[in-house]
């Protein structure tokens, strides 16, 4: 399947030779980004140097993939004792803002008891809580730009091993391919496939200017930053992911019923939750 999307009435498929400019993208990164976000990440790095000669920590932390299972992973701790013998399932929900992956999010939690695990909620919780990184999330979202990968990372992770749950619904995630990469390396959990919203950027636009959540990038300008972050940046992962066989996609111009109808069909493979 090719990944297409269409750009103000224009279908362009994106190819490989795309990739060529997002790697000399992300080496500009460290300019782009400006000081204060790597030095964010600098005081994780810090902080995790620093959690290391702790064994408790040490211990929740070491994360292992156990058995052969290819299509879910055991996590376990160093000890076999925490958080027990999970298998934990993720499914990525990506597409453009606005897409309605959040909307669906939500039928899906109903209906097959997965635990939804927002990345742009996570990074708005970090930003209320008060977090040293909170101004800095909260610039990266406001120019629509991508939040450092360990930051996010490490609020995803944290959500998976604080949840009782073993299924998972990451929306919004992965966004770039060191996003992708820094999620792979840090919890050796492959998703089971990406469902992906397909939806014109007219219709995207429209719905996020009727959101009406208060949110400060639901205003055209960054909007627009938003739509062309996830052409250059986010388009390729799933790619990534579509030469794998892993994109599940959905016609998301559809109305909601409609739509989850189709999601339905692809969670078929998911037990319903017993209501
Ligand atoms: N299929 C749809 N048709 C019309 N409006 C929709 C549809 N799906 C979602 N919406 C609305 O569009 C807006 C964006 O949806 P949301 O689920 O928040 O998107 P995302 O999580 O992809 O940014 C919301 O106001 C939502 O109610
Ligand atoms: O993994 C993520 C998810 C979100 N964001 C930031 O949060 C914003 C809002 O993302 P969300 O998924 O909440 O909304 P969407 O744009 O999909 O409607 C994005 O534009 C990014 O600035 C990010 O940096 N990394």
């Amino acid at each position: 399947m090719g990944v297409e999307r269409g750009t103000g009435g224009q279908r362009r498929t994106i190819k490989a030779k795309n990739r060529g400019e997002e790697d000399k993208k992300r080496g500009n990164k460290a300019e782009e980004l400006g000081g204060t976000p790597m030095a964010a990440v600098r005081r994780i790095r810090l902080q995790l140097a620093v959690n290391l000669l702790n064994p408790y920590y040490f211990a929740i932390q070491n994360i292992a993939v156990m058995g052969t299972n290819t299509d879910s992973s055991m996590i376990q701790d160093s000890n076999g004792a925490f958080p027990g013998d999970r298998k934990i399932t993720v499914v990525f929900v990506l597409g453009g803002p606005g897409s309605g992956k959040g909307t669906q999010c939500s039928k899906i939690v109903e209906n097959f008891g997965f635990t939804h695990l927002s990345a742009g909620d996570l990074l708005r919780a970090e930003i209320k809580s008060g977090s040293e990184n909170g101004t800095m999330i909260s610039n990266m979202i406001k120019e629509g730009k991508i939040v450092p990968s360990e930051v996010t990372v490490e609020l995803l992770k944290k959500a998976i091993l604080e949840s009782g749950n073993n299924k998972f619904l990451i929306d919004g995630f992965p966004r770039n391919e060191e996003n992708r990469a820094t999620f792979e390396n840090v919890t050796k959990l492959e998703p089971e496939f990406i469902l992906f919203f397909d939806c014109s950027e007219e219709e995207m636009e429209q719905r996020l200017l009727g959101r009406n959540q208060g949110r400060d990038d639901d205003n055209i300008e960054t909007i627009r930053k938003r739509f062309r972050v996830f052409i250059e940046s986010s388009l390729p992962v799933i790619e990534y992911y579509d030469q794998k066989g892993k994109v599940r996609k959905i016609d998301a111009m559809k109305p909601i019923d409609d739509i989850f109808e189709d999601v339905k069909a692809i969670f078929a493979v998911f037990p319903a939750k017993v209501l």
